[in-house]
Order: structure tokens, then sequence, then C-alpha cells
């Protein structure tokens, strides 16, 4: 409790100025200990009473306090910016930030300066402003010690600094109506309330009177209205003296609330209530069972190809009863296939399929599916860093914090190793760490491929970012040596890409080179001798990044695995520019994670609902992350594919919420209209309650073209998520389970057929869309989207060799806009031009760009443009 609404309120007030006020509440209550104060809000709050004392946290992080006054335009007053207010997963809107609602009835006095300035300085200009904010009349009085109706003192501003709050606001309620004040001073407070309005700290501090972040600017308005028409000379002028600061912000604030206390009742009400529905944390509470138990965890803690998951699933394989949690399908099944084929009696459960072996006590499944309910000896949880994924680490996370075993070991690299020993700490579990080195050390090769695939090597595997790039380089290779491809990449269903694997590993055949995509960093048994990374940025469905350093070094870490034919694993980059940014990442310590993830179970969900019934189910999930609280350790996972399909969702009538929520979570590709009208006609007949039927076509034969291998992919997936929904919903609603399990394998036998042929130019899967056009730059963008596609070297080869006169360039970095750069390297910089022949005009053009740059001093002295670096040959 130490940590409960006394801390809420003791930050609230807690501000130098306002100290006086949790004593003031203290006193006033007459209790004497905080512990007796809490038990008094206890109380207050559980009876609901009048007086609705908040029982909430703030996981705030306070901005700091600038002690100067600042203009407002000024930009360190981006402090103030609700950037600071995200100690939940909302965001502070500042619409209307700046509006100032004037009284309704009545007009403003105050004093004007500005331009009525008397000879000697005193005399001023009295104006009233209306709501309008237009000067209506004038009037002449003195300024300074004496108002002119009251002829109060105005005493110096230490002292309503030092007053208490509580009286300060008693004060402005009781007062008739406010003093006149200067125009400038009047203005300065405008600015004041704007700072406010938009104060991330306030807005954060906000939520601990339970104003939520959508009402915290209306509520700022009516404070200011109210401010304004109520405010004494001796509270303006004070308040004017702090300028347009934080400091103002927080001499404010406790007022604000008193204000808020009393005149929103019904809104601190039901934010509170709805906040109290969308409450994650304490998330180890969840799970009362696992916390019955005294759980033993073993991180085996280490880089790729270390033996973690070795050792950990020795311990698995000795145990009576043991679970494997694996972040994919396919290493489920490699673990499913590897056990059972030792002996041990493993069961196979994924979202996709149960496969039940008679008197198995163990299983291997997804990490989405394991139960939270069974009791075993052994877990193992593979990929533990997934934790910190973005989208799926609140399966980690769950698995961890719900498991009930008596042994639990996780498998990954150290980065979330601090964050596990603080859950452990809360749990009160024992953590044991196992620390692991790669077999043996990951060699870079530092000459690469040069850019030319003729230097493509038996054993290598060419990793590239796309589909699209995948077949391109599939083709290139294809077409200037004599080697043959497999390829691995995520739309494949597990079974090809595992008879993909199978074909490279095995040495008597000619598909000796594997060109994947990031996929290939998890769950596959290759014999790589060479990882080459074709490139190492990425789309990441809003831009080109580069890759991450951990991604870059799971992937090249797959290479020389111990007891292949390759045990020493090398790694390089297709193009020379690129190798700085691969020896960078594989340098690069782990980083430590802060925050893992986290998702609502479908309960959490249903009960914030009931505060919000009016709502469509997109909206639900959006007010749910907007206010959902979370501890420092967790974020909400990024919900985007689910408010996809929710969205798409709404077209079919009939469904409950927890239908709603279960159909988010089938797999399915949002960026497939194809699969996307799929689950909503399952949705569809779903609702109306008849037995849902796959009703796809099986294709003839293998494919001829990448229209048609994209369409069997389609067709997979579809399938895919057929077999998913009839898992997780009833029996009857999905009967046809059996005939799409063979209609999936046997589009998976043709996926493999294909691609044994593959060689065509890569297409779209936007369907029916226009392609994208081919802009003067030479990317592909998509219309609005801003995305700039990488062309296809090959295509560019042949495009520029056609032209008269041209010189074969070979630059030695890409630059940040794929057309022209510099780059300092060792020392000296460099002319950037993307790999392609260009003729010689435009190269000395682009010689004469980079000159410009280093005239106008962009790079430091000493730094000249260096030459050609070699010859590219792509024939
Ligand atoms: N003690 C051992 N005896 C025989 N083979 C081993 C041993 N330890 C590991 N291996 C083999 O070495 C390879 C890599 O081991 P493992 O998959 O456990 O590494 P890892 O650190 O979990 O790597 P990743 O994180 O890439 O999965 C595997 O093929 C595994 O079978």
């Amino acid at each position: 409790m130490a940590g409960g609404p006394v801390t809420s309120l003791f930050r609230i007030y807690a501000s130098r100025n306002n100290a006086c006020r949790s004593r003031v509440l203290l006193s006033y209550q007459n209790y004497h200990s905080l512990r007796q104060f809490n038990n008094w809000v206890l109380d207050t709050y559980q009876s609901s009473s009048s007086f609705d004392v908040p029982l909430r946290q703030c996981s705030t992080s306070l901005a700091d306090i600038i002690h100067s006054r600042l203009p407002l335009k000024n930009p360190q007053f981006s402090i103030f910016n609700s950037a600071n207010a995200r100690p939940f997963s909302s965001s502070v809107s500042d619409e209307d930030s700046n509006m100032v609602e004037l009284d309704e009835n009545k007009s403003l006095d105050f004093v004007e300066n500005a331009g009525f300035e008397g000879v000697d300085g005193n005399r001023v200009g009295v104006v009233d402003v209306n709501e309008s904010n237009v000067c209506n009349s004038v009037a002449i009085e003195e300024e300074q010690s004496k108002d002119a109706e009251g002829g109060k003192k105005i005493v110096g501003k230490t002292d309503v600094a030092f007053r208490d709050p509580v009286e300060l606001y008693r004060e402005l309620c009781t007062a008739e109506k406010n003093d006149r004040m200067k125009r400038t001073d009047w203005e300065t407070l405008r600015e004041i309330f704007s700072c406010f309005s938009i104060s991330g700290w306030a807005a954060n501090q906000a939520l601990g009177i339970y104003i939520g972040m959508s009402f915290f600017h209306t509520a700022v308005r009516k404070f200011q209205n109210f401010f304004f028409k109520k405010c004494s000379a001796e509270l303006a002028m004070h308040v004017v003296s702090l300028g347009p600061s934080e400091k103002a912000v927080r001499f404010l604030f406790p007022i604000f609330v008193e204000y808020c206390i009393e005149e929103f009742p019904e809104e601190i009400k039901r934010f509170r209530s709805m906040i109290r529905s969308a409450d994650l944390t304490k998330p180890h509470t969840w799970f009362p069972f696992a916390r019955a138990m005294k759980r033993k965890i073993i991180y085996h803690c280490g880089p790729t190809n270390s033996g973690k998951t070795y050792n950990a699933l020795q311990r698995f394989m000795e145990a009576k009863k043991g679970i494997y949690c694996s972040p994919l399908r396919l290493l489920a099944m490699e673990v499913f296939d590897k056990v059972n084929a030792l002996g041990v009696y493993c069961s196979l459960q994924t979202g996709q399929e149960k496969k039940f072996v008679p008197f198995s006590s163990h299983i291997a499944c997804t990490v989405e599916m394991v139960s939270t309910d069974e009791l075993y000896d052994v877990a193992v949880i593979d990929e533990i860093q997934m934790m910190a994924d973005s989208c799926r680490g609140y399966a980690w996370t769950r698995a961890l914090l719900g498991l009930n075993a008596d042994e639990i070991h996780l498998c990954g690299d150290p980065s979330v190793l601090d964050i596990v020993k603080k859950i452990c700490s809360e749990t009160g579990d024992e953590l044991h760490e196992q620390h692991y080195e790669r077999f043996k050390p990951l060699v870079v090769e530092a000459k690469t491929l040069l850019g030319d695939f003729k230097n493509v090597r038996s054993g290598d595997c060419v990793v590239a970012f796309s589909r699209r790039e995948i077949f391109e380089v599939k083709m290139a290779i294809e077409k200037y040596s004599n080697h043959r491809c497999c390829v691995i990449y995520g739309a494949l269903p597990p079974e090809t890409r595992r008879q993909q694997a199978n074909l490279f590993n095995d040495q008597d055949n000619e598909y000796d080179v594997l060109v994947a995509s990031d996929a290939v960093g998890m769950g596959l048994n290759l014999n790589i001798r060479r990882v080459v990374f074709n490139s190492l940025s990425k789309y990441n469905g809003d831009k080109i990044v580069q890759v991450p350093p951990s991604q870059v070094k799971q992937i090249a870490g797959r290479a020389g695995r111990r007891g292949s034919c390759y045990p020493d694993g090398l790694t390089t980059t297709l193009q020379l520019d690129d190798l700085d940014y691969l020896i960078d990442c594989l340098k690069q310590p782990f980083e430590n994670v802060k925050k893992v993830g986290l998702f609502p179970f479908f309960e959490q969900v249903e009960l914030f609902a009931g505060q919000l019934p009016d709502i469509t189910f997109p909206q639900l999930l959006e007010k749910f992350g907007e206010n959902c609280r979370l501890d420092g350790s967790y974020f909400l996972c990024r919900h985007d594919h689910i408010k996809k399909v929710a969205n798409m969702l709404e077209k079919v009538q009939g469904l409950s919420l927890e239908d709603r929520f279960n159909f988010c979570f089938a797999p399915v590709n949002f960026r497939d209209p194809k699969a996307m009208y799929y689950l909503q006609r399952f949705a569809a007949s779903y609702s109306q309650k008849v037995p849902v039927s796959i009703a796809m076509g099986m294709p003839k034969g293998s494919a001829r073209n990448d229209a048609e291998l994209l369409d069997l992919e389609t067709k997979h997936q579809v399938l895919s998520m057929y077999l998913w929904l009839s898992q997780h919903f009833k029996k009857e609603t999905f009967p046809y389970k059996e005939r799409a399990e063979e209609m999936a394998t046997d589009i998976a036998d043709l996926l493999g057929q294909s691609l044994i042929k593959a060689c065509w130019k890569p297409e779209s899967r936007q369907g029916g869309k226009p392609r994208p056009q081919q802009k003067e730059d030479g990317h592909e963008r998509h219309k609005g989207d801003g995305y700039r596609r990488p062309n296809s070297l090959v295509k560019l080869y042949k495009k520029q060799s056609g032209k008269k006169g041209a010189v074969k360039i070979m630059l030695l970095a890409e630059s940040s806009d794929h057309d022209v750069g510099l780059r300092r390297r060792e020392g000296c910089l460099l002319l950037i031009v993307k790999l392609f022949e260009c003729d010689a005009h435009y190269f000395s053009s682009l010689q004469e760009k980079a000159r410009e740059r280093v005239t106008a001093g962009a790079f430091p002295e000493g730094s000249c443009i260096g030459n050609l670096a070699g010859t590219c040959k792509l024939n």
C-alpha cells in the first residue's frame, strides 16, 4: 500500500510551493499518520461518497522545472509539449489547447498600459474586454499598490506563493468578480494558461485525480475562465511574476485540482471506473497459481549458436512432464520431430494444428498457445528476448509470468536479462543464470562480394529483406553464376520452408545457395557457410530503415553451426559500403531492454467495454490503448494489425464482442486483400450461424509465374487461417478442418515444386491495384505512403548499360537519398552513388554536387572527394 493513494496525492501536492497541501489534507481530517490517512482515503474511495479521492498511482516522469520566464513562442517551451505526457499509451491532444472561453455574461476588466501610459508612467488606461475580446471602454486610474474599487493592498508575491492552495481556491470561489489588471498581465496570464493546457506534466498529474487526457483541455479551459473571473490582483500578480513557465503551472495545479474535484465529480467518477477496468498494472498478480509455486528460472544467456536451446532441451527431455514454447510453428515442429525421434513422446500444439501423440507427457507448442492452467515439471521458453517485441511480446511475458512449472528454462540473448531479474524479484521466483559463448567466433569477410553475384559460393545464404528482392537476387545469381538457389521467406508455409531448408542442406544436389529473408534468423537448422547481406536496410511498413543491430546479429549468427559441414561461420555484405554497418552491428553489445510487452485478456477488454457501451470495437481498442495503466516495466503491444481486422469486421453484423476479439487474432496478412476478403467471408458465415465453408478452388498445378506463386501463397494463408479459426471457435462452426489440412498440405507441396523451377520476375501482391510509378530518381514509389522500393539491380544494370558512352562505376557507399551523397570513411569523404552504371556526364555532375557540399562546409576541412573504387560487373 505504500505506493498507493498517498503517494499519488503526495506527488500532486508535493511541489515546493505547495508542500503545505499534503499537511493540510492530513490535518483537516485529523489524521496523524500517513497510514491513517491512507485508510481514510480507502474508506472514502470504497464508499464512493461525495468526495472522490483518487486511488491511483501516477507513473509520471516529471519534466524539469524551468526557473526562468520564457516567452510562449520560445522553442524551449517544447518541454510543455504533450510528448512529456506519456505514462500510459495515450497522448495529449493539443486540439484547441490555446482556446480561451471567456465569461458568457460578464466582461473582463483589466488595466491597459500599452499605448495608454501617461507621461509619468503611472497613469494607465483601463479597458473592459467582452467575450469576443474587444475593448469597450477606457478609464484612467492609478496602477501600483491600490486597486480602484477594493483598495486592497497588493502584497509581495511570496505571500501568495506560500499560501495554502485550498484557501486560495476558496477565496476564488467566494470572490464576486476579478480585480482589474493590466492588459500585459492579462496576456501573460493567457500565455500561462496556454502552457498549462499543453503541459505534459500537468496532464500527467491530472490523471492522478482521474481527469483523463481527453477531458484535460476542457477542464483547463473551464478553470481558466473561472480563474479570470475571480482572481484577485494579488494572486494574478504572483502568477504573472512566475511567467509562462512550469513554475506557474505547478503553482496553479493544486488550485486546479480543488476546482476539478468540486466541478467535475461525474467526469472523475466515470474516468476512474474506466481506468480501473483498463488496469494492466501488476501483471504478475494475474496468475495466482504460478505465484503460489516456488519456481526456479534458469536463464540460458548467450548469442546465437552457443548451445542454449540444446542444453535447455536436455532438461526438457529428462523431465516427467515438459513443455517447450517456440516463437515459430516451424521450430515447434522441429522440436516435436526431434524429441519424438529420440524416444520422448511429445505432442504438438500450434495455432493451426494439434498433433496428439498417445501416452505423451511432453508438448511442443507455439508460445501463444501455452497453457497457464496445466502443471509441468520443466518448461522451456525459447527466444525470450522476444518479450520486447512490439507486436508479439505479450505472449512471452504471459508465458514467463503464468507458466505453472517447477523449472523454467529461458533461452535468449542478454537483452532482457535485467528485466527478467526484475520480474523474478516481483514474482518471488529463484533466478539462475547460465552464460554461453559461441562455439566458434563469427568471422567477417572484409572483401565482401564487391557487388558481384559471381562471387557467391556454395553454402552461402544471401539475405534480402523483401520477397521481391529475394526473387531478384535468386534470378541474378542463377543468371550470372552456376549456382542454384533455394528460397525461404515469411509468407511460405513452414512445410515449404523446411523442404527448401532440406534441399539446401543436402549436399548431393545443385541447390547449394540459399536466398532468404529475416525468416532465416530463427528456428531452422541450416548448413550455412557464410551469411551475405544483400542490403542492410528494409521497409518497416512505413519507410526504409536500417536493419536493427540485434536482428543483424541474429541473422549473421546462423552461419557455421556446430555439427554442420561448415562449423566456422563467416559473414559479409554484397556491397563494400555496407560492410562498416555490418561490423558496427556485430560489435555492438546487446541492448538492455527496459520494457516488455503486455496485452489485455478478453476479460479485461470486456470489463472495459462495460464502461463504454456505445462505441464500436475498433473505438474500444483505441480507447483501451489510450487509457490503460501500465507499470514502468511494460508497454502495451502494438495492435495496428488487430485494429485493421477489427475495422474490416465492422461490416459484419451479429458478432459478439468475444467473437470480434477472437477473429482479430486470426493470422491474416492484412496487406493481402484476398486474404482479408476470406476472413470477412468466414466471419460473415459464422455470424449467420451457418457452418463456415472454405469455398476455395484448388490450383491445378505448380506455379508458372509469380502471379500464380503469389496465389498459392495466399491460398495457403487462407487455409492456415481457417485451421486457426477451427481451433479457436467451436468445432461445429468450422467443420471442414480435415479438408483444409489436406488442401494446405497439397498447396505446400505445389509451392515447393514451384520454387524449384522459379525463375521469374517478382510481382506485387497488390492484386488489381496499379503498379507503383517509376520516378525520375530511379525508385518506385507508392502513392501517398512515401515508400521507396530499392530498384532491381538487374533491371538497373540493363537499363544503364544500353547508354552510349557509359562508364562503369562502383562507388563505395550508398547515400541516404539513394541518389548521391557524401559519407565520411576512414578520415576522408567519398562521393556516393548507388551501385549502377551511369554516363560520364552524370557522374561528373554528381562530383560537382559533392564538391559544392564540401565547399559549403558540410564536412570538416581536409575532406576530399573520393574517386572510383572499382568496377561493377553484373555480367
Ligand atoms: N553439447 C552439444 N552437443 C552436440 N551438439 C550441440 C551441443 N550443443 C549444441 N549443439 C548443436 O549446436 C547447434 C546450435 O545449438 P543451439 O541451437 O542450442 O544454439 P542456440 O544458442 O540456442 O542458438 P540459437 O539462438 O540460434 O537457436 C545445434 O545444432 C545443436 O544441436
